[in-house]
Parts: C-alpha cells; structure tokens; sequence
C-alpha cells in the first residue's frame, strides 16, 4: 500500500512510519528513533522521501532503510559484525550500530564507499550527535574507502551483509565474506533466477541470500526497488 509519511521531529516520522505499517519491528523502530536523519539529509529529512546527498549519491527514504533493517534482523544482535556497502551518507549504517550495539556488548558496523568525499561526509554526520561520535571513538562504526563489490575481507565474516546500490550480479565474494549462518541483503539489476524466467527480462530487485549453518546458500527474490548502481570509482 502506498501511503505518504512525514513528521515535525525524527521521532514524529519513525511513529508515523510505524503507525502506517511501512515499519513493523520495534526493534528497528527505537533504533531509528536514535538516530536524527536531519544529521544525514540535506533537506525534508522527516519526510519519507529519498534525497540528494551530492557526488551522484541519494539517501534512501527511511521507509526502504526500514525494510532493509527488517529483512536482517535476525541476524543484527548486540555483538554482530555487519558491513554496509555503499554507506553514502551513513544514515544506515549508524541505525545498524545502534542494533548490534547493547551496554557491554559491542558489534561492529564497516561502512563502505568508494567516494572518500562520501565516507568523509559520513564521520561528520555522525560525529553531530553524542551517541554517534561515541560509536565512532570506539571503532563500533568505521568507515572505509573502496569498492564495495569486493566486500571487506579484513573484517569477515558478517553475520549481515547490507549493499545499499544495484549490483549486476550476486557478487560471489559477498557470499563468501558471509558467517554461516549469515544473511546479504541486495538489489541486482539482472540476476537469472532459475525458477523464475521472467526475471531475465530486467528490473532490479532485492535478493536476500542466507548463508545457512552447514555453509549452504539459500537465494531468494524479494521486492522490486529501483536503486543508484554500483559502479566504478569515478576517476581523478
Ligand atoms: N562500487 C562501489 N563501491 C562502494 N560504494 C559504491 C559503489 N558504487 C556505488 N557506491 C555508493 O553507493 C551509494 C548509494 S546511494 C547511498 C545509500 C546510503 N545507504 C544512504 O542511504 O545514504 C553511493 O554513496 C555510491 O557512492
């Protein structure tokens, strides 16, 4: 159902989110309540609406950052390890710290993107609130430069695995960087679906991959989206 949200304050926008059904988990609710996305929007940042961030980047509208959340939750427990590929303007990846994140037990959080303009943009969103800069001091979120279609090896496994841009294929590499059990969340512009021959025809969709405990890969075709694609790093 497509039904318009907005608010006065960040907490007014996450309940009326919830209250429309576009958000189920009170987990995730209180994670974005924690988090004020006018720290990451340039503009209308309580209204359920995508935004330009600059260098081609867009923040998504916390109603997909929601669903996103909701699709890993299970595996997004206080001590879990999760990287966030194509971190923009870090709004994401702060919600996700705030889920792995319990008094005592720390996960951690690695944002990714290939602009360094973008991954600076990130720091300083988060270094706005208190509780932001303190993930940050205590590396729970750090945020690294590069190519996000390569994952992160050095900071493998995840028990989640977020890519915030559309990939041309299920990058195998991401499934290996995966804990068993682990979940990658990602929308691909053209993957063969072998049970499903209408998805060669094209549209991008989300994929949610579960890594399970015996180390087997479970694929599933979710929702159709329509996010900025994973490129190359744009030169110079
Ligand atoms: N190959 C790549 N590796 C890492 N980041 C990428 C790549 N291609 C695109 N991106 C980034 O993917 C992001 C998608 S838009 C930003 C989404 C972010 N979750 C937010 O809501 O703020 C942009 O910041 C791009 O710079």
């Amino acid at each position: 159902m497509a039904w318009y949200c907005s608010g006065s304050t960040n907490t007014e926008l996450i309940e009326n989110l919830f209250k429309a059904g576009l958000i189920r988990d009170e987990r995730v609710k209180d994670a974005m309540i924690g988090v004020d996305r006018a720290h990451y929007a340039p503009s209308r940042a309580y209204s359920d609406s995508p935004q330009p961030i600059g260098h081609g980047a867009t923040i998504s509208a916390p109603h997909m950052h929601g669903h996103a959340c909701e699709y890993l939750i299970d595996y997004l427990k206080p001590g879990s390890r999760v990287l966030d590929i194509g971190s923009g303007s870090g709004y994401l990846t702060h919600v996700l710290a705030n889920l792995v994140t319990s008094p005592g037990n720390q996960g951690q959080v690695i944002g990714i993107d290939h602009i360094t303009e973008l991954t600076d943009l990130a720091r300083t969103n988060m270094d706005k609130s208190k509780t932001g800069s303190e993930l940050l001091a205590s590396q729970t979120v750090k945020f690294i430069t590069g190519d996000g279609r390569l994952g992160w090896k050095e900071g493998a496994p995840y028990d989640a695995i977020h890519v915030g841009a559309a990939a041309d294929k299920l990058h195998p590499t991401l499934v290996d960087q995966l804990r068993a059990p682990g979940r990658l969340f990602i929308p691909v512009e053209t993957e063969d679906d072998e049970n499903d021959r209408d998805s060669i025809s094209g549209g991008q969709y989300i994929w949610v991959v579960d890594k399970k405990e015996d180390g087997s890969i479970h694929k599933e075709k979710v929702f159709q989206v329509s996010y900025v694609p994973l490129t190359d790093a744009p030169k110079g």
